[in-house]
């Protein structure tokens, strides 16, 4: 035993540490413990790592850095306002592709869609169109969906599963540069069993992604409301469309492709006539995507061939991006759209013409009373409205009318009436004599009667001919008379 003699002589025992008992036990835990985070501090990047998760995505993330620097960067040869992207909407039949279309178009323009036909552009952004399109169930249309599509929302009914035309589809985009590609579950309000509900949903998840990627975006959309998509859900797969990048695919920049929205025969009438079979001029409009297209180039045109172009126009945007950027967002005015396949906006263009489609109960026609007049006030006929009453009431066009016309160019009677009567709606027949004249007022009344609804030959041609004043004995009379007709329906709108 160890002895310490002080100063003042006195001996101090040495302290012992306790071996045993409660504070020994502590202290020793105590010891032990540090001694073990010590351990721990040390340089723990050093070591092997200690997530397993975290290695993986570590791991992950150094690959795709590796591969980065190995491939040369895609350069987007893209300048001023980028065409509209490209949403294929594909999935198997009675899956909700028209359905989810509507909805989507509806979320953007607040405007219905009657039916889906053809490509849809819509403005969704400040600097962002989108086309929407109806994939076909076949394999041609497939393909060709493949070939234009920057985003590929796959439908697949939830309460059926995965099926060959999903998997065929996927198969179809990995020859054609894979483009973004979206899940979106339906047909969820099938499930009535919560439980079920969500174990199928986890199943299809991993199936989609072990098809695509780990992690590719599946979206649910859990049953219909009013016959409609949840409008909370599409607004959500709609931030997630509007936000998304969609890089350029490297064969898509090097090549020139058009995605026609619309069509128009432009074979001259003459030609069509003389030979119904003939070769046809037909203009295709659409946005060009990819590269430059020259004229006199060759162009495939999916599903019909090889042809020569006979020549590029330039037209002007029929869906223009909004201009002024001063305001946070989208104001209504601007939600803009453009579907002329689809009929949106009941506006229809054609190269010379624009149709306007109005339903009939937006239109109100003042009666007309049994002696002709019309119930207002002034007792006046408004030309515009018989006009448009005329027009509706036509029974043949008139291409099919001028050829049943006959011209004779001398009449047998001295005393010929002519009246020259131009479709917009102004009778130029000033040469009438004073007793004609007469016959006129005659005529009003006649008219009027046609109006009624008889359905003689002579009202069709009184209806065709948009503001005629003849009434049918006055038809009769010309036609035995043989007098020149010269009939135009210019309408201007
Ligand atoms: N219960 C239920 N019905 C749905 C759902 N989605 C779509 N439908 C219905 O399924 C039917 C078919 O919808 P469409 O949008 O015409 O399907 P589609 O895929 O365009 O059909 P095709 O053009 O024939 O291939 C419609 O009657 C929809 O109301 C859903 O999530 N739940």
């Amino acid at each position: 035993m160890a002895m310490d003699i002080g100063a003042d002589g006195q001996s101090h025992k040495a302290h012992r540490s306790r071996h045993s008992g409660a504070s020994a036990k502590k202290k020793t835990k105590a010891r032990n413990k540090e001694h073990n985070s010590d351990q721990k501090q040390q340089n723990p990047k050093a070591f092997a790592f200690r997530s397993n998760a975290k290695a993986k995505r570590l791991q992950s993330r150094a690959v795709e850095k590796e591969q980065r620097r190995l491939h040369l960067p895609v350069i987007d040869r893209s300048y001023g306002e980028l065409p509209p992207f490209v949403v294929v909407v594909q999935g198997p039949p009675q899956v909700g592709k028209s359905l989810l279309i509507k909805s989507l178009v509806k979320h953007y323009t607040k405007h219905n869609l009657p039916e889906v036909r053809g490509p849809i552009t819509i403005v969704s952004g400040k600097q962002r169109r989108l086309q929407f399109v109806e994939c076909r169930n076949d394999i041609n249309g497939m393909i060709d969906a493949a070939k234009f599509a920057d985003l590929a929302l796959l439908l697949i009914d939830g309460s059926y599963g995965f099926e060959m035309e999903t998997f065929e589809f996927l198969n179809i985009l990995q020859v054609h540069g894979f483009p973004k590609v979206m899940g979106v579950l339906t047909h969820l309000d099938k499930f009535k069993d919560v439980k079920k509900l969500k174990k199928t949903k986890q199943r299809l998840k991993h199936r989609f992604w072990t098809e695509i990627y780990d992690g590719a975006k599946l979206f649910y959309l859990s049953g219909l409301i009013h016959g409609k998509y949840p409008k909370r859900e599409v607004h959500n797969l709609a931030r997630f469309i509007s936000v998304m990048k969609f890089p350029p695919l490297s064969w898509r920049t090097s090549h020139p492709y058009i995605l026609v929205d619309r069509l128009e025969d432009v074979t001259p009438p003459e030609r069509l006539q003389m030979n119904s079979k003939c070769d046809r001029n037909v203009a295709l409009y659409g946005y060009l995507r990819g590269c430059n297209l020259k004229k006199g180039t060759k162009v495939h045109i999916a599903g019909v061939g090889d042809f020569s172009l006979a020549g590029v126009t330039g037209l002007s945007d029929p869906c223009p991006l909004p201009s002024a950027a001063k305001k946070k967002g989208l104001r209504d005015k601007e939600k803009l759209f453009y579907a002329p396949m689809s009929g949106l906006g009941d506006l229809l263009y054609d190269k010379d013409a624009v149709y306007i489609n109005i339903n009939d109960h937006f239109v109100q026609y003042s009666k007309v009373d049994e002696m002709g007049g019309t119930t207002n006030k002034e007792n006046k006929r408004d030309v515009g409205e018989d006009l448009v009453k005329s027009l509706r009431a036509v029974k043949s066009p008139i291409d099919e009318k001028l050829e049943k016309t006959k011209i004779s160019l001398f009449s047998h009677n001295g005393r010929k009436r002519r009246k020259a009567i131009f479709g917009d709606g102004v009778d130029h027949s000033n040469l009438k004599s004073t007793d004609e004249e007469n016959e006129g007022d005659e005529d009003d009344d006649s008219d009027n009667d046609n109006d009624e609804g008889e359905n003689d030959r002579s009202n069709e041609d009184n209806e065709s001919c948009s503001g005629s004043e003849f009434s049918d004995g006055d038809e009769e009379d010309l036609k035995s008379e043989g007098t020149v007709h010269i009939l135009y329906s210019t309408v201007h709108m």
